[in-house]
C-alpha cells in the first residue's frame, strides 16, 4: 500500500498537534518516524490508521482517501500497534491474536483453516507460541507487546503501523523484532526513539513541534547538526564493522 499524506494538520481545541505535514511512502517501504517527546509521532500514526480525523489535509491510501474508506476494509488493510495498547478483557494469548482475524469474519465467512494458520504463524513469528494458552493479564510488558504485534501480523495487513514497538522489549527481542519487521513484504511505518534502529529503515522522517522537518535516507537525514538542533544531543556518525552507519551519542547539549 502506498501512502500520500497531503498537507495534514491536526489540532486539539486550539493547540496544533500537526501542521502542514506532507509525505509520500512507497509501497513496501520501511519508513521510520522519529522526533523528540511530544513532537507528534503518535498523532501522525493515528491519522495514518484512520483513527484521528485531520482538521486540514488528508491521507490517501493507494488511491482512496482514508476518510472515505469503509471501516471494515480499513481494518483488513491497516494494522496498528499503539504505544500503550491494553485490554481489560479476560483473554488468553491465542484469543488476543485471533482478534486480528475479526475483520475477515462474517456470517458468510466463518473461522477457517486460513485464519488458524494466520494466528499460529503470527504467534511463532514473535516467539509467543509457548504462551498461547496463558491469560493476557499474567504476561510481562514485553510479552504483551509481542502479542500485540502478533495480533497485527495475524491481520495480514497491507500497511503495518508500529508506535514505538521496541518499548518494554529486552535487547534480544528488540533486535529480533526489528529483523522481523525489516523482512515483512508490506508497507511499514514505525515510530522509534532509538535512532540507531531508525538508521536501519529505508527512509526516516523527522517530526519537530508537529512539523515534518526532514525526510530521506537515514544517513542523510540524521546528521550531527540535525541531532543537535532537534534532539539537543551531541552525536557523531560512524561506520560499524559490518559497514552499517551508526550514531554515537556523547551528551545532552
Ligand atoms: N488530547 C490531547 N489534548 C492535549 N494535548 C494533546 C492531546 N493529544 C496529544 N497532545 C499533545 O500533542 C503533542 C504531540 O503528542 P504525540 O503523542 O503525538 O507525541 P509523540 O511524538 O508521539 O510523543 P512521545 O515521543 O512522547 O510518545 C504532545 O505535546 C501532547 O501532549
Amino acid at each position: 500500500m502506498k501512502i500520500d499524506v497531503q498537507a495534514l494538520s491536526a489540532r486539539v481545541h486550539r493547540t496544533p498537534l500537526l501542521t502542514d505535514v506532507s509525505l509520500h511512502i512507497e509501497s513496501g517501504e520501511l519508513f521510520g518516524l522519529v522526533g523528540p517527546n511530544g513532537s507528534g509521532k503518535s498523532t501522525l500514526m493515528r491519522c495514518l490508521a484512520g483513527l484521528r480525523r485531520p482538521i486540514l489535509g488528508r491521507v490517501i491510501a493507494d488511491d482512496t482517501d482514508l476518510g472515505q474508506m469503509p471501516a471494515r476494509l480499513r481494518a483488513c488493510r491497516i494494522a496498528f500497534v499503539e504505544q500503550q495498547a491494553d485490554t481489560t478483557d479476560r483473554l488468553t494469548v491465542r484469543e488476543a491474536v485471533e482478534l486480528g482475524r475479526t475483520p475477515y469474519l462474517s456470517p458468510l465467512r466463518r473461522w477457517g483453516a486460513d485464519d488458524q494458520a494466520a494466528v499460529e504463524n503470527a504467534l511463532s513469528s514473535v516467539e509467543m507460541d509457548a504462551f498461547a494458552d496463558r491469560l493476557w493479564h499474567t504476561l510481562s510488558g514485553g510479552e504483551r507487546q509481542r502479542v500485540h504485534i502478533a495480533r497485527a501480523l495475524a491481520q495480514a495487513p497491507d500497511l503495518l503501523l508500529l508506535d514505538e514497538p521496541t518499548n518494554h522489549l529486552d535487547i534480544r527481542h528488540q533486535l529480533s523484532l526489528m529483523a522481523l519487521v525489516r523482512d515483512l513484504p508490506l508497507t511499514r511505518v514505525i515510530a522509534l526513539h532509538d535512532l540507531n534502529q531508525a538508521m536501519t529503515c529505508d527512509r526516516v522522517g523527522v517530526l519537530h513541534k508537529g512539523r515534518l522537518i526532514a525526510a530521506g535516507p537515514p544517513a542523510n537525514v540524521l546528521h550531527e547538526d540535525l541531532l543537535a538542533r532537534v534532539f539537543g544531543v551531541a552525536a557523531k556518525s560512524a561506520t560499524a564493522p559490518d559497514g552499517a552507519p551508526r550514531l554515537h551519542f556523547s551528551h545532552a547539549l
